[in-house]
Order: structure tokens, then sequence, then C-alpha cells
């Protein structure tokens, strides 16, 4: 089975994240996602792409599991790098992206979703940066993409504490363009894709060019800079005590080390 599947169905490419329980954003889907990406492009007839994931979750961040085999020698900063480039190539495609979210976007999943245009939300999804409670930080735009969504003061909070917030909250604060029940989620999402697919999309490619601009450049500063953040505290001795006490599901013990 593929871990991400395409579909493209009148002018709109569904793209389904299919690696349960977590739909973690391992490596591997990272790569799918540029090749899915690439195929969208050449074929040039969709107007709207929308991602979601299958089962339980939209996505559970990076993959936990595969951070025990990640060498020092391969650079943490090189691993955030690669999927802040793949987010960033989200961002600037020419046409627009909604993610489709329920059950849970945290750490690079939900990185991933605001790196789309547009998000929907079951009520009871929940949404976060729990990357801290790991030793580890946000390490695929995160830091930077939180705060201009929901303002500083919360995503200080969001980020420091770990704790994720509902899909109520999350359209409360502006980082949703709705939420709706669990059941909704698909029809919803479909109404929204189906109303910009009937658009030209030469108009489309021209707005997703000028939104694109609105875009300030302290951006891509800062998204530099968390790569380099993220390969240092990746390097700690609590980054390895907070994977390990992840899959060995109990609580981490920092040593501010
Ligand atoms: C640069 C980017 C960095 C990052 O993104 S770091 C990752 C940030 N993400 C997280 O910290 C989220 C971690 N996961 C969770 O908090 C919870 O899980 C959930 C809330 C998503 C679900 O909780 P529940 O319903 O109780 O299920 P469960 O037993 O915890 O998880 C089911 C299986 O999924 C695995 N899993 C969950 N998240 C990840 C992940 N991000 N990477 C790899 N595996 C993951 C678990 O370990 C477990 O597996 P098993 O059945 O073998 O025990």
């Amino acid at each position: 089975m593929e871990i991400l599947n395409l579909e493209l169905n009148n002018h709109i490419a569904y793209l389904t994240i299919q690696s349960p329980p977590a739909n973690a954003l391992s490596s591997n889907l990272l790569q799918e996602l540029e090749l899915k990406l690439d195929r969208i492009e050449e074929e040039n007839t969709a107007k709207v792409v929308v991602i979601k994931g299958e089962g339980k979750f939209f996505s559970a961040g990076a993959d936990i599991k595969e951070f025990t085999s990640l060498q020092e020698a391969t650079g943490y900063q090189s691993f955030s790098e690669k999927g802040q480039n793949v987010f960033h190539r989200l961002e600037n495609l020419s046409i627009p992206v909604i993610a489709a979210i329920h059950g849970a976007a945290l750490g690079g999943g939900l990185e991933l979703a605001m790196s789309c245009h547009m998000r929907i939300v079951t009520e009871n999804a929940k949404l976060g940066l729990p990357e801290l409670t790991l030793g580890i930080i946000p390490g695929y735009g995160g830091t930077q993409r939180l705060p201009r969504y929901v303002g500083n003061a919360k995503a200080y909070e969001m980020i420091l504490t770990g704790t994720p917030i509902s899909g109520n909250d999350a359209f409360s604060l502006g980082l949703v363009n709705k939420v709706v029940t669990e059941d909704a989620l698909v029809n919803e999402t479909n109404n929204l894709a189906k109303k910009i697919a009937s658009m030209s999309k030469p108009s489309i490619n021209e707005i997703m060019h000028l939104l694109s601009l609105s875009r300030d450049e302290q951006l891509e500063r800062g998204v530099k800079e968390e790569a380099i953040s993220f390969g240092r505290v990746f390097a700690s001795e609590d980054a390895k005590e907070g994977v390990q006490a992840f899959i060995e599901k109990r609580k981490p013990n920092f040593r501010d080390k």
C-alpha cells in the first residue's frame, strides 16, 4: 500500500496520508509528498489540492520512532531542512491547498497543516506543537508560522507547554477556516474544494502568486534559524531522553543538558 495516495478528480487532487496508526511524517512520506507534488504539477489539471489523513488522525507529526536511528553524522539540522523545504514548496504552490484535519495534527502534522493555505478541522481534533515534551523543538517551520496565525501570546503558551488546543479553540484563534463535526468533514472540505475548482485556473494561479507576496520576508529567515536551533537541541542528552521516554511510554527525566 502507498503511504501517500494521490487521486485526481474533477480538477481536485486528493492526497491521503495512509500510514496508520499515527500517519507519522516519516522521511519516506516526505519524499513521497515531493513526488506527488511533481505529478500534480506535471499533469497540470488540478486547481486545488486537499490533504487528509486516513484512520484516527490527520498526522501525529514526524516519526518519533525514526528519531532513534537518525545518526548525528547525517545532521539533525538537515533533517529539519528537508521537511522545511517540502513545506515551503507546498506553501508556494501555484494552486491552493486545503488541509482536512481530524483526530490530531501534532508537531510536524500541524506544521504541515500550517503550510497549507486553508484548514478545516473537526471540533474535537487536537492541534499542537508538543515537541518540548520530547526534549526537542519544532523543526518544520512551526515556531515561525504558529505565531502568525494565533498571535504571540498563544503561540508562546502552546509551544512552551506543548499542550494542544481543540478544533473549536483553533477556530476562535483564527488558526483554521472552519470547524465542523466529524461526520461533516468530508462534505465541507469537498464543498470548499469544488467552489475553488469552479474558478478559472489562470486567475487562481495569479492569485496564489499575489497572496504569496503578502508573506513577510522574516518568515524565511526565521525558518532557517529554526533548523539551526533544531540541530543544536536534537543533539542534546535531553532530546535522547525525551524520545526514549515517548517510546517507553513514560515521563521523561530531563537533566537540562
Ligand atoms: C520536526 C518535527 C518534529 C515532530 O513532529 S516530533 C513529533 C511531535 N508529535 C508528537 O509528539 C505526538 C506524539 N503522539 C501522541 O501524542 C499520541 O500518540 C496521539 C495523541 C497522537 C495519540 O494518542 P493515543 O490515541 O493514546 O494513541 P497512542 O497509543 O499514543 O499512539 C498509537 C501508536 O502510534 C504511535 N505514535 C504516535 N505518534 C507517533 C509519532 N509521531 N511517531 C511515531 N509513532 C507515533 C504510538 O507510539 C503508538 O504506537 P504503538 O501502538 O506501537 O504503541
